[in-house]
């Protein structure tokens, strides 16, 4: 079973003084997967970065790392974790080939093999074409590119990346984030990334621990997390609907029949309307009794679309519950 899991936290904890950065942590992530590490500022998600990579050690718990405690043997840890913090610098007056050379020359290769490997690299992340650009003029996006080959040099097994994507334009972002896939994919790279960045994480993650507080208040696949919180409303369907002029603002009169015939309706849960659309809560995919319903009164239906849970609406609903403790 311990193959299983590249990563392993056991009751993880950290005390500043009276502060309980990370209570009780306890995580299992495994070979190969993308895991998201969400959470407000504060939560505690640097600190256990900082303890799966042995630099500061636990009050209590244990950080396994590819079978190596992390407190115990740091030193063997950093040899299989690649860690790309949010600000990775570089030799501005060195181009990357050069700048890539040099880290792969403190990790002790050769200098033919470091540069075989940075060429490599420099390839792998597609930044071939800028390799003898000096990296003061690298764009943010090609940094946290050239960050990643700087990281994959040793051939890590992990790599935790701390919001790597952090002032990148949207076309950046897309190719760092197809890069990670591609690494996690075809190379069984086991990824821990850290953002704020909902949308992004949703794109590539498998799975998600949410943080609040130092403790890890939920974790899974978006699918499973939106169905457990959402499990009373899981549909929200909303119809686009052309009523004749002149009626309320609020509700139609000529939806008010069709709002009674959708609430008669078995697993249809509620309906509201504002500014021409018709947003139904249900508890199976109601489509097509909606789409019907709506003809027959004679309502014109211009549109109609399935809302599905994303991570936005999890994490809302998380923080509301949260507040509301
Ligand atoms: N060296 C330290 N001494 C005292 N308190 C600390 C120390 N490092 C972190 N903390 C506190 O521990 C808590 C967790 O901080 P941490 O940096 O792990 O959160 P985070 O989730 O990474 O936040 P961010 O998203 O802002 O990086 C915070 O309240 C922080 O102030």
């Amino acid at each position: 079973m311990e193959d299983r899991y590249i990563i392993e936290l056991d009751g993880l904890t950290k005390r500043y003084g009276t502060l309980t950065a990370v209570d009780h942590l306890d995580l299992k992530i495994g070979k190969g997967e993308i895991f998201g590490l969400l959470g407000p500022n504060g939560a505690g998600k640097s600190t256990t970065i900082l303890m799966m990579l042995g630099l500061t050690e636990p009050s209590a718990g244990r950080a396994t790392v590819c079978g190596i405690d992390a407190t115990v043997s740091p030193v063997k840890v950093k040899r299989k974790v690649g860690y790309l913090p949010d600000n990775v610098g570089f030799y501005d007056d060195m181009t990357g080939l050069e700048n890539l050379m040099y880290i792969a020359r403190l990790n002790r290769l050769s200098r033919k093999a470091a540069r075989e490997k940075a060429l490599q690299l420099l390839e792998r992340v597609g930044l071939a074409d800028v390799a003898g650009k000096k990296t003061g003029k690298y764009s943010r996006g090609m940094i946290q590119r050239l960050g990643l080959a700087d990281v994959l040099i040793k051939n890590p097994e992990v790599i935790i990346l701390d919001e790597p994507t952090l002032g990148i334009d949207p076309r950046g972002v897309r190719e760092f984030l197809d890069l990670i896939v591609g690494l996690s994919r075809e190379e069984g790279l086991t990824v821990l990334l850290s953002s704020h960045h909902l949308h992004q994480v949703q794109q590539v993650c498998d799975r998600v621990g949410l943080f609040v507080s130092g403790k890890l208040i939920a974790e899974g696949d978006i699918a499973t997390l939106s169905a457990r919180l959402f499990s009373s409303e899981p549909f929200i369907i909303e119809a686009a609907v052309d009523v004749p002029a002149g009626t309320t603002p609020e509700l139609p009169a000529a939806l008010i029949l069709l709002r009674e015939r959708l609430l008669g309706t078995a697993d249809i849960k509620s309906v509201t309307y504002e500014k021409g659309t018709l947003k139904i809560s249900c508890l199976r995919d109601c489509s097509a009794v909606i789409a019907r319903a709506i003809v027959e009164t004679g309502a014109g239906l211009t549109g109609l679309s399935k809302k599905a849970y994303g991570l936005d609406d999890i994490y809302q609903r998380y923080f509301e519950k949260q507040e509301a403790v």
